[in-house]
């Protein structure tokens, strides 16, 4: 089992072959499990009523008016635009279905954005034990029935950690984390916080990178890639950024 984060950024470029190789992978018992984004689809749709996005630290700020987009957004157009790709394979939900997601208010400025407080991995599991490949929008819900907006980055790192899967694969519009032009291999959790602090890593790069060492307790591998590069991310191959625990 391995979860996989689609961003927004390539959501609306993904080939066919894309969802091909991710069916196949499925059949293949490799059991994906999708979490996605969609920020640059919430934001056209904002703009076209006329409400101006607004990021705090590279998250939206989220009022009333903002919420309701970002759930009609993600939740019907992003998340089935991918549950229909995957052919009957794909099962769509977002983190409020079953309290999959548990969260609460973000201390902060950013309205209604969760702070993500547990994720109940038991549905996911048997959904993909199913023979489904679950697709989850980056939302999560509290008790009194309060909808949040989550950074789909630290969704999907959160749902890998209460999975407990080998694998974390981010995938994204750039060949990985870049310096200079050149795409870095391998970083330790240190070096992130480096180059995090040297300006290198920036904007939406940011909630990944983070995402990574959060997740990186409780799973073996995080890798930021291109699209392209799936099926030899999923074998192990050296593509991409890895992002490894320790100080080395
Ligand atoms: N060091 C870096 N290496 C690669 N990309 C970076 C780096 N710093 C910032 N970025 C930015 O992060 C972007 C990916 O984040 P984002 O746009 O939020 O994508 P997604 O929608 O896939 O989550 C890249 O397109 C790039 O502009
Ligand atoms: C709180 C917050 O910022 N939520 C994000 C959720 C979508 C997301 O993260 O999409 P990408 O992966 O495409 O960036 C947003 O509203 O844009």
């Amino acid at each position: 089992m391995f979860i996989l984060k689609c961003g927004g950024s390539t959501l609306d470029q993904l080939p066919a072959s894309f969802y091909e190789e991710l069916i196949q992978l499925k059949r293949d018992g490799f059991d994906p499990i999708i979490v996605h984004g969609g920020g640059p689809a919430i934001s056209n749709t904002l703009k076209s009523l006329q409400i101006e996005p607004q990021f705090i630290d590279g998250l939206r700020v989220t009022d009333e008016a903002t919420l309701q987009v970002v759930e009609m957004v993600l939740i019907g157009q992003t998340n089935k635009q991918i549950v229909k790709q995957l052919k009957g394979y794909g099962f769509g939900l977002s983190g409020m279905d079953g309290s999959l997601i548990k969260a609460s208010k973000m201390d902060g400025p950013f309205g209604f954005v969760g702070q993500i407080e547990a994720v109940q991995p038991e549905l996911i599991k048997s959904l993909s034990d199913n023979g489904y490949i679950p697709v989850i929008a980056p939302l999560g819900i509290d008790e009194q029935g309060q909808s949040y907006n989550i950074n789909a980055d630290t969704a999907a790192g959160a749902v890998a950690t209460a999975l407990g899967v080998e694998q974390l694969i981010v995938v994204t519009d750039v060949p990985g984390v870049m310096e200079n032009g050149q795409v870095i291999p391998e970083l330790t959790t240190q070096q992130v916080t480096e180059l995090i602090d040297k300006g290198v890593i920036t904007g939406g790069m940011i909630p990944k990178v983070k995402a990574a060492m959060d997740a990186l307790k409780a799973v073996d591998e995080v890798v930021i890639i291109p699209p392209a590069n799936l099926g030899k991310a999923v074998q192990k191959e050296k593509v991409g950024t890895k992002i490894k625990g320790g100080a080395e």
